[in-house]
């Protein structure tokens, strides 16, 4: 009763918006086999391995009507996630069978009428919960409505799903703090929510979370089934409150089905095949035991016996009802979408505003930290201490230090840029799976968000270093090694960001963003002079021997001399640090060029590398 008064209640505030699906769609899955390769000992020798097939789901079949929920049920790597992929569209590789959506297979404008709520909530942890629908409605809405309609949905979402008293609340993550559990996941379902979907697909929107909570989730997807809508869910051990909500249920286990029907006849069925719980008991709780092979009663038959007689006995009982309903004509005409199938929903320029704004929202505490900017300016007067007011007669000092802003300005944007797309790489697998921004404005909405404070840091640095330092003392030295600097941070940000990208793994990127700038540093003309012939190549690539030499050109002539002793001038080109790297003009020029060859080349490699991200069947 109070749950019917929950639901009403539900029913009842769903704005007009939401109140129905624009397209119902009937979900039928034929004999949906999934294989996997795996890896197994064979040959003659113990270490050979061969590659052999792994069954994950064995011929599962169903139907799903509008206005039904589906619940998958089974033990723990009994494939229901797999299952649910699957159905979503999401899964590649060897899979067979049909799954059919009004009858068509998997298109564009099924995928426009599907949400799919994953079970880990990848969402922002700085936005609020307004800010996080909005962005969402903002990018994947219809161009045709206006900014004010897609905020109104967004609002829309909000009061239907029960958020309005958190709306201003930040996100939050692992060290922040944020919305509940439960809040969490309703802003996960509202992002699918926004499109209206016709299907829902939902991975454990209960895990984690109490009965209350849990229960008021459900409730709100029983609406939204009330609503023409086909929701498909996998769930672990739902109350026996939740159970009787699900219009249909499907218990597996390890990938065979053990029942597929109404979930009001569950119990029914498995007496009349022999196991009928002892004591009353959460039909759930009955279900999952017999799944893993455990039934009161039959304690003498073993686990495997029991699953197979029960694999058995769904082939025999109810296999042949299954396919029946299969077979018939849906209670629905099957009615498809007219809308030209338009693959975004928003311009370039629409999605890279959107995505700028969102990025700079997000990340204005990370790229305007207190402890970087601090971190910047004690460098900067650390480095005008210890070369306070340098000259040219120190010759060896000051090229020290035009080698060692070359460096820190070579290190400090790597490292930073180093960490962007592996951050990034899980929100952009959602979003990009969900088709909601092309990756060229997503790259150049995060590249470019970051550009002001990664060349506002050095601009101060250099700022301050420069005149405490003494370097030659006139404007146009000045801006010309400003720009040098300016330049280098672009280019290690670029090289940064390609090993982010290619890797994909923040640790490992460390790394090889380590050995990579030491390499470059070590070749940079400044350590080492005599630099062994096979080995002498990676000056080429490095990025600290062009900046050096674009530095020294900002700061030396080629005809230059100074006091290299009592009473004796030499010619500043001959300082061996300096005759490593070169003063020459035809050097200099062809060092900028190759910066800005560097500066495009990593970017565009960084881009390749991400294009493998988020990309599934269309
Ligand atoms: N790409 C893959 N490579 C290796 N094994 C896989 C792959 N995909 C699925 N599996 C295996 O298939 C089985 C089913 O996995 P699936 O995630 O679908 O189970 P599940 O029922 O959703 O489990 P859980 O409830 O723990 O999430 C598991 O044994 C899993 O290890």
């Amino acid at each position: 009763m109070a749950d019917l008064e929950m639901q009403n209640h539900h029913a009842q505030i769903s704005p007009a918006i939401f109140a129905r699906a624009n397209l119902p769609l009937t979900l039928k899955f034929d004999d949906v086999v999934y294989k996997i390769k795996i890896k197994a000992p064979g040959g003659s020798s113990e270490k050979k391995t061969k590659s052999a097939k792994k069954e994950i789901l064995k011929g599962v079949s169903g139907t799903v009507f509008p206005g039904e929920m589906l619940a998958m049920l089974g033990p723990s790597g009994s494939g229901k996630t797999t299952l649910l992929t699957a159905l979503g569209g999401r899964l590649s590789g060897d899979l067979t069978g049909s799954i059919t959506y009004n009858g068509k297979p998997f298109s564009n404008a099924t995928k426009r009428n599907t949400g799919f709520v994953t079970q880990d909530d990848v969402l922002y942890p700085h936005l609020t919960v307004t800010e996080t629908l909005v962005y969402t409605a903002l990018l994947r809405l219809p161009r045709d409505l206006t900014k004010a309609e897609k905020v109104e949905h967004a609002e829309a979402v909000i009061e239907q799903l029960g958020l309005t008293r958190c709306r201003d609340s930040i996100i939050g993550g692992d060290f922040l703090r944020g919305v509940s559990g439960g809040e969490r996941k309703r802003v996960s379902i509202g992002q699918e929510m926004l499109i209206n979907p016709s299907l829902l697909f939902l991975d454990e929107p209960t895990s984690g979370l109490d009965s209350t909570t849990a229960q008021k989730i459900v409730s709100t997807l029983w609406d939204l089934a009330n609503g023409s809508r086909t929701v498909v869910m996998t769930i672990h051990q739902p109350s026996s409150r939740l159970f009787y909500m699900f219009h249909k249920v499907l218990l597996m286990s390890e990938g065979n089905p053990l029942y597929f029907g109404k979930g009001s006849d569950v119990l029914t069925y498995f007496s009349s095949v022999g196991f009928a719980p002892s004591v009353a008991m959460n039909p759930s709780d009955f279900l999952l035991d017999l799944a893993n092979g455990v039934a009161t009663g039959n304690s003498n038959e073993d686990q495997v016996a029991i699953k197979q007689s029960l694999v058995n006995a769904y082939k025999t009982q109810l296999s042949t009802v299954v396919k029946s309903e299969l077979a018939a004509d849906g209670r629905l005409q099957a009615s498809t979408d007219d809308r030209k199938p338009e693959r975004w929903s928003n311009t370039w320029w629409g999605q890279f505003s959107v995505l700028l704004r969102r990025g700079i929202k997000e990340r204005k505490h990370e790229s305007f930290s207190t402890i970087k900017i601090v971190q910047v300016l004690v460098v900067a007067i650390l480095a005008g201490i210890f070369w306070w007011q340098s000259s040219v007669d120190h010759l060896q000092d000051q090229v020290g230090l035009l080698f060692f802003i070359t460096n820190f300005w070579g290190f400090f944007p790597l490292f930073q840029a180093i960490f962007t797309f592996p951050k990034e790489r899980k929100m952009l697998t959602k979003e990009r799976t969900s088709g909601m921004y092309r990756l060229s404005s997503y790259f150049m909405a995060l590249t470019v968000g970051d550009l002001p404070m990664e060349l506002v840091l050095p601009t101060i640095f250099f700022a301050i270093s420069y005149w405490m330092t003494g370097l030659k003392p006139t404007a146009g030295a000045f801006f010309s090694g400003w720009f040098v600097i300016l330049y280098n941070v672009l280019a290690a940000q670029g090289l940064g960001l390609a090993i982010g990208a290619v890797v994909m793994d923040q640790k490992t990127a460390t790394t090889f963003g380590s050995v990579i700038m030491l390499a470059f540093s070590l070749a940079g003309g400044f350590y080492v002079q005599n630099v062994p012939v096979f080995i002498a190549w990676i000056k080429y690539f490095s990025i600290n021997q062009y900046t050096l030499k674009l530095l020294l050109a900002s700061q030396y002539t080629n005809n230059q001399t100074y006091n290299c002793g009592t009473n004796q001038t030499c010619l500043v080109r001959d300082f061996p640090a300096i005759k490593a790297v070169g003063l020459d003009k035809t050097g200099t020029i062809l060092a900028a060029v190759l910066m800005a060859v560097m500066l495009m080349l990593y970017r565009l490699i960084a881009y390749l590398a991400l294009m493998r991200v988020g990309v599934t069947k269309k």
